[in-house]
C-alpha cells in the first residue's frame, strides 16, 4: 500500500512473535491527523507491544509501520511522536521548569516554550518546585506536557488518566482534544472505558493480539445490535399490571426492566405511553462501551 498522506499513523498487517509465542497476529490499523482513537483490550492483549512497535523500541516479525512517513525509531518518526508511558519517570531533585526545560533542549525547541507549556497543563504556579514533592496527578501532567513539546505528528498515550482524580482526568482530556484539533494523531491505550466513551472518535480492541474491532462506536453499537434497557417505574401497587402488559422483569417493588433493539425502541415507547399515568417515569440505557466492549471481547468464551 502507498502511504496515504491522510493518515499520520499506518500499521499494516504487523505480527510479532516472542519465541514460539505469537503476541500480535496481522494488526491493520490507521490513525489520520486530528483523530482520537481508543486502543482497548484485556491485560496481555497486545497493546503495549503495539505501541513499542511505534516506537521502534522493538521490531515487527512481519508487517509495516509508517510514523509520518517514517520508520518507527527513526530520528524523523521520533520527533514526529509525543509519547506518555503509564509511569512517568523524571528527576526528583529538579524543579518541574528544570525538567521541562531539560526535555525541551532534547526536542530542539526554544527554552521559552517551557513556562508557557507549563502554564497551559495548569504547573505556572508549581514550575519552580522539585518534582519530587508533587503528586502523581502533577507528574502526569508534566507527562503531558513533554509530549506537547513542538508539533507532533502522533500521540501514543498508555493509561494516561491512571491514578488520576476527576478533575485531572477533565483537565487531561481537554489538552488531549486540543493536541487532537491542531492535528495530531492520538492514540490512546486506556482501560477507563466510561471516559473514552465520549472522549474519542473511533474505538480499536485487541483480543489475544487480533484487532477485533476498529470503527466509531456507533458503527460498532450497531453491528453488534446489543439491546437498550428500558427501566419503569410504576404507581404503588401497578407494577404488577405494567409487567402482565409489557412483559421484562420486575426488579423491585414498583420497578420493570424491559429490553429491545434499535429499531423496536419507538414502538416500545408508544406502548409505554399508551398504559397512561400507572407509569410514573422510564430510563432508557443504550448499550455503553463496557457492553460494546464485553461483546467484541467474547466475554465468557
Ligand atoms: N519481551 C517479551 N518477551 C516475551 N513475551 C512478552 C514480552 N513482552 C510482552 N510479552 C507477552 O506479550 C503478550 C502481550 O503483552 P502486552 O504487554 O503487549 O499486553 P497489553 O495488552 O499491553 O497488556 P496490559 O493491559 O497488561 O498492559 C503477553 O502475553 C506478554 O506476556
Amino acid at each position: 500500500m502507498m502511504d496515504n498522506p491522510t493518515h499520520a499513523l499506518i500499521v499494516e498487517n504487523l505480527g510479532k512473535r516472542y519465541g514460539k509465542m505469537e503476541v500480535l497476529k496481522g494488526i491493520g490499523i490507521t490513525v489520520a491527523p486530528g483523530e482520537r482513537v481508543a486502543l482497548l483490550g484485556h491485560n496481555g492483549a497486545g497493546k503495549s507491544t503495539l505501541i513499542k512497535l511505534i516506537l521502534g523500541l522493538t521490531h515487527p516479525s512481519s508487517g509495516r509501520i509508517s510514523v509520518a512517513g517514517h520508520a518507527p525509531g527513526s530520528t524523523a518518526a521520533r520527533t514526529a511522536t509525543a509519547y506518555l508511558p503509564e509511569q512517568v519517570a523524571f528527576h526528583k531533585s529538579l524543579t518541574g521548569r528544570e525538567q521541562l526545560t531539560l526535555f525541551a533542549r532534547l526536542a530542539g525547541e526554544h527554552p521559552k516554550t517551557v513556562m508557557p507549556l507549563l502554564d497551559r497543563v495548569g504547573l505556572g504556579p508549581a514550575a519552580q518546585q522539585r518534582i519530587g514533592t508533587w503528586s502523581k496527578g502533577m507528574r502526569q501532567r508534566l507527562g503531558l506536557a513533554q509530549a506537547l513539546l513542538g508539533h507532533r505528528h502522533v500521540a501514543l498515550l498508555d493509561e494516561p488518566t491512571s491514578g488520576l482524580d476527576p478533575m485531572s482526568r477533565h483537565d487531561l482530556y481537554a489538552i488531549i482534544d486540543e493536541m487532537a484539533a491542531n492535528g495530531t494523531a492520538v492514540l490512546i491505550a486506556s482501560h477507563a472505558l466510561t471516559e473514552l466513551e465520549a472522549r474519542t472518535d473511533r474505538i480499536a480492541i485487541m483480543r489475544r493480539g487480533e484487532l477485533v474491532a476498529d470503527d466509531t462506536l456507533a458503527r460498532l453499537s450497531a453491528r453488534a445490535a446489543l439491546p437498550t434497557r428500558i427501566r419503569l417505574t410504576a404507581r404503588e401497587g401497578a407494577a404488577d399490571h405494567v409487567q402482565a402488559q409489557l412483559g421484562g422483569t420486575r426488579v423491585n417493588g414498583c420497578s420493570v426492566d424491559l429490553q429491545c433493539t434499535t429499531d423496536q425502541k419507538m414502538a416500545q415507547l408508544s406502548r409505554i405511553s399508551g398504559l397512561g399515568e400507572v407509569v410514573r417515569d422510564v430510563e432508557m440505557a443504550p448499550p455503553s462501551l463496557e457492553d460494546l466492549y464485553r461483546h467484541y471481547c467474547g466475554e465468557g468464551m
